[in-house]
Formats: structure tokens, sequence, C-alpha cells
């Protein structure tokens, strides 16, 4: 079964490229014609190849021939493309490959789908992987969420490659929740690192903020469980841990004091706010959240936030 991307970022081009090891791939860039000629994406991923089967196209019509449509533009600007080429992907397989929560709705990408494009199937693919991990054919684990199992097993099968193993589930607001909240809590990490705390404060950040992220999963009615999946904790791992994560150099710059390229695409800076907000409306504690959509709106610094945190309430683990 044919596939397409619809994204030509760092994420997008590292999954057609794994893809296309395993069959034929039509990658959509809005910018296609550099890629076509170069056979490699050199601002987002240099250095790796495309295999003969990935095909570069600037003509969304030709790639949304596919069936199964994967979606890797950042989640912010998910809900305009959808909008935008509607006619085109009704009635496809679309697979939403970002992670986040939307700036005034506080909706994922799953959901988003639904009401931009309510005649496709909607389905979200996240979990633990640096694109240039996926690119390099370096094992990865992934989650394939969609709401219906017997297309999910269908993507689970069409998706997997020799380097990419995927499980499924069938609750799509926990798959795309563990992603989105994973990189809020990253850059609490990470400017905790950035300013010094240690690593100690890190451990407590992380295992606190997973505590916020299930909290907020039994509020949105998904299976606490599916966060302690490879979307939420393996995640949460993975982006606290590294420095490959944009989320967690974001978080060390802001400790440190340091201004951080506006261009580089951030995912947990926008869902910090949406869910702050989510969160406000509906009454619900989650501290660290907080102070990262503050420390992100430059209402609080590092100290001042971590002050916050240490002074609340004495409470039951
Ligand atoms: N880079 C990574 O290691 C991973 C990224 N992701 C997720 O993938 C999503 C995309 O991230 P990256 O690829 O890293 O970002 P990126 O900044 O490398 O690329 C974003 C791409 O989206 C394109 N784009 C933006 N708006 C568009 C539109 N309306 N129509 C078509 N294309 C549009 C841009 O031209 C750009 O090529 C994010 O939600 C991110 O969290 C998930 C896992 C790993
Ligand atoms: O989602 C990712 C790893 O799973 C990529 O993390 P960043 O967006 O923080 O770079």
């Amino acid at each position: 079964m044919s596939i397409s991307v619809l994204g030509a970022g760092a994420f997008g081009t590292a999954l057609a490229i794994s893809l296309a090891n395993k069959g034929p791939v039509t990658l959509w860039a809005r910018e296609a014609g550099d890629m076509q000629t170069s056979r490699q994406n050199a601002a987002r991923l240099p250095d790796c190849r495309f295999p003969p089967s990935l095909k570069v196209t600037g003509d969304l019509q030709e790639a949304a021939q596919a069936p199964i449509l994967l979606i890797a533009v950042p989640m912010q600007k998910l809900r305009d493309m959808l909008r935008e080429h509607a006619a085109l992907l009704t009635g496809k397989q679309l697979v939403a490959c970002c992670k986040g929560m939307e700036i005034g709705t506080g909706l994922g990408p799953v959901s988003i789908i639904a009401q931009e494009v309510p005649q496709a199937t909607a389905a979200i693919l996240t979990g633990p992987s640096f694109a240039s991990d996926i690119a390099r054919g370096l094992p990865t684990a992934l989650t394939l969420g969609c709401a219906d199992d017997t297309t999910a097993k269908a993507l689970q099968k069409a998706l997997t490659t020799d380097n990419l193993r995927l499980y499924r589930t069938t609750d799509t607001i926990g798959a795309e929740l563990g992603g989105a909240l994973k990189n809020v809590i990253a850059i609490a990490c990470g400017a905790a690192m950035g300013a010094g705390l240690g690593e100690s404060a890190r451990a407590a950040l992380l295992t606190r903020g997973f505590a916020e992220m299930k909290r907020l999963a039994r509020h949105l009615d998904a299976q606490p469980d599916t966060l302690a999946g490879l979307s939420g904790f393996g995640d949460l791992v993975l982006t606290c841990t590294s420095a490959q994560s944009r989320n967690y150099r974001l978080g060390q710059s802001i400790g440190e004091g340091r201004p951080f390229d506006q261009t580089i695409t951030v995912e947990g800076a926008a869902t910090a706010r949406a869910v702050h907000a989510l969160a406000q409306d509906s009454g619900l504690d989650l501290p660290i959240t907080a102070v990262v959509a503050a420390l992100i709106e430059n209402r609080q610094n590092v100290s001042s936030a971590m002050a916050i945190l240490l002074a609340r309430p004495l409470k039951e683990e």
C-alpha cells in the first residue's frame, strides 16, 4: 500500500526515508526543488541521502493519491493546513505525526483532523524518536493510535519497518497527550539543568511532571496507562534527558539566560500555554505546566518558578 508524507521538515523527511526502505513513498514539500536535485534535506537532515524509492513532489494532488498520508507539520499549523487542503484529504487515512495541543482550543491533532476532515480516518504516530535516529535507521519504537482497532492494526503493519517497531492503541487522546505534554516537562527539566539546579531537581520535575500528565489524561477521559507507554513515559525520558531535544534546549537557554533561535520548532512552548489555559478553565492543578507557561511568557524566572513549586502545600504522593 503506497504511503505519502506531507510536510518535509526533520521528522517528515526522516519518516519518508525510513518507510522508503520498505516500499515507494512520496514526500510532499512546499519547497521541493532543492531536495529533488540534491536527494537530501540539507536544511533539516543533512547527510541523510534519500533512497531511490523516495519521490519528492511539490504537488499535493500527486502526494494525496496514496491511501495513507502521514502529516508532519508543526502542531499550530495543522488546522490551517487541513482546512486549505480538505478536499484532497477526504476519505484518506490521515496519520498525525505532530506533538502538541492547539492554542485556543486545547485540542490535539486527532480531534483537529476529525473536525477539519470529518470523512477521513484520523490516527496518530507518536513516541520517543529523534528524526536523525529514524533517518539513520537506528532502532526505534513508537505508538500508533487509532480509535478503530482494525484500522490501527492495518496502519501498524503498513508503517512498521525493520528498524521502526510500532505498538498500537485505540486510546488516541492518551497517545496525543503523552507526546504533547512531555515537551512541556522537557522545557522545565532543561530550565532546571540550565540554571544549575542539578540532576536531582530534574528527576523530581520529570516524575512530578509525569503525575501531571496522568492527571490531565484522567480529566480528559484518556487511559492513564497509555501515558505509561512509549508516548508518555518513553518520550518523557528521552526528551527530558537529551540535548538533542529542542524543547530541552529551549529550557536550558531559559535557565542560562540566553536567547533562543525563534525559528526552531519547539512545540512545548505553545502547548504549555494551551494546556495551562485548559487547566485554569477546568480548575485542574498542573503546577509545572503553569510555571513553564510563565517562563515562556517571561512572567517568572527560573528561581522564582522553583520557589513557587517548592512552597506548594505538602501532600501525599
Ligand atoms: N524532529 C523530531 O525529532 C521529531 C519531531 N516530531 C514532531 O513533528 C512535528 C514537525 O516537527 P519537525 O519536522 O521536527 O519540524 P521542522 O521545523 O523541522 O519542520 C516543519 C516543516 O513543516 C512545514 N510546514 C509548516 N507549515 C506547513 C504547511 N501549512 N503546509 C505544509 N508544510 C508546512 C515546514 O515547511 C517545515 O518543513 C512536530 O510536531 C514535532 O513535535 C515528532 C518526533 C520527532
Ligand atoms: O519528539 C521528539 C522526540 O521524541 C523530538 O523532540 P524535540 O521536538 O524536543 O526536539
